[in-house]
């Protein structure tokens, strides 16, 4: 029996590392690199980084790279060299949209063509999926394990990393006790955390719903703005208690609220995103400003949780019909969907304006 960590905990680990600054290193088809977060680096690691033998590059999405102008020959990726006298502010100029309007970027970015990107790829996956900026600092290694050994890295073969990082870590039920509320009445909140360590989710039930009938569900992703703040940016708060109280209405429903922050992007990247709004881009344009696609999310995790719960139909209150598509895929039959407008305000007007014209939602 080894106590090792095993390659999920080993990417759990890898991103908090990253979250904190520290270097990984990342193996595979006969080459290795160290990787850093350009979000949370250091102007010291930096400057050893490039005083290495090995080129350092700065991958970021090609998203991010069409609102540069960077040529892309990686497909989803681009490989920036570093000019010679870039330092940290450099990299976070190049990373952070938050100054691209008042400091456009001088001279055009020069970036690699030809040679292998998944190393790279697997970078921005880590560090998108740590909730950083999705832009890594990636330094050619010579021997990456002894690299990683030397300093004390995490080290992690890519090829097999990749298809971890693409999906959920499983879900266990790990507590559960009855929470009457104001909306719904008798409830019950069970709580579940991924095998990984990650950010927990968690599924509210009101009364007994029947496990051989269709449920009134909702799957709810974590806004604090809207949620908690009472934003009018947003329709999150009032969907949130409307479908409460339908459910408190009818007696029975799911609440599933999936620690999704931001379409899956995390808060500190959504407020980004609210600055790119306030300069006069919309919801979808922000998110790809910032090198993110407009939706992160992984709605599977929420036919899991209804599944773990015994539950195979549902009627689902949404307006998106990704959510119901996936449902369906995930083998969870979707009898009806239970349109949810409500909270439709002056301020957010616009916001559901986008998100019916280019994210596909049912106004
Ligand atoms: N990136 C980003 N996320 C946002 C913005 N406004 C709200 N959100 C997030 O969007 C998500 C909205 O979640 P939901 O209401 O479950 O999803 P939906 O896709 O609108 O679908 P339905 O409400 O079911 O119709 C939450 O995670 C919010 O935090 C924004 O401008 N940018
Ligand atoms: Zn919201």
């Amino acid at each position: 029996m080894s106590f090792a960590p095993d390659l999920p905990e080993l990417l759990a680990r890898a991103r908090a590392d990253l979250r904190m600054g520290v270097g990984v290193v990342l193996t595979g088809a006969g080459a290795s690199v160290l990787v850093m977060a350009a979000e949370t680096l250091a102007a010291a690691r930096l400057e050893a980084a490039r005083a290495m033998p090995g080129e350092t590059v700065l991958a970021i999405t090609a998203r991010r790279a069409a609102t540069l102008k960077a040529r892309v020959y990686d497909g989803d990726l681009a490989r920036v060299h570093l000019p010679g006298d870039a330092d940290l502010r450099w990299v976070r100029a190049v990373a952070d949209p938050a100054d691209d309007l008042t400091h456009p970027m001088k001279g055009p970015l020069q970036t690699a063509r030809g040679g292998g990107a998944e190393l790279h790829r697997a970078a921005l996956d880590l560090v998108k999926t740590a909730h950083l900026l999705p832009a890594a600092v990636v330094t050619e290694l010579d021997d990456g394990p002894a690299f990683a050994r030397a300093h004390r890295l995490t080290l992690l073969p890519a090829a097999l990393a990749a298809p971890l990082l693409a999906a959920a870590s499983p879900l266990a039920p790990v507590a559960q006790a009855r929470v009457p509320v104001e909306a719904a009445g008798a409830g019950r909140l069970h709580v579940f955390r991924p095998a990984d360590g990650g950010e927990e989710h968690y599924a509210f039930e009101v009364g007994q719903p029947r496990r051989d009938a269709p449920v009134l569900a909702r799957l709810h992703s974590a806004c604090f703005t809207g949620d908690v703040l009472g934003s009018l940016k947003c329709d999150c708060g009032p969907q949130l208690r409307g479908a409460l109280a339908q459910m408190g209405a009818e007696g029975t429903g799911v609440l599933l609220y999936l620690n999704q922050e931001g379409r899956g992007i995390g808060l500190a990247n959504k407020l980004r995103a609210y600055s790119l709004q306030d300069q006069g881009f919309d919801t979808v344009e922000a998110n790809h400003r910032l090198g993110f696609e407009d939706d992160e999310r992984d709605f599977r995790i929420g036919s899991d949780i209804l599944r773990r719960m015994g539950f195979s139909e549902v009627r689902l209150m949404t307006n998106n019909p990704a959510k119901i598509r996936m449902m369906e895929e995930q083998g969870l039959r979707v009898v009806e969907r239970v349109p949810l407008k409500i909270g439709r305000t002056a301020e957010n007007a616009g916001y559901l304006a986008t998100k019916a014209a280019k994210s596909g939602h049912l106004l």
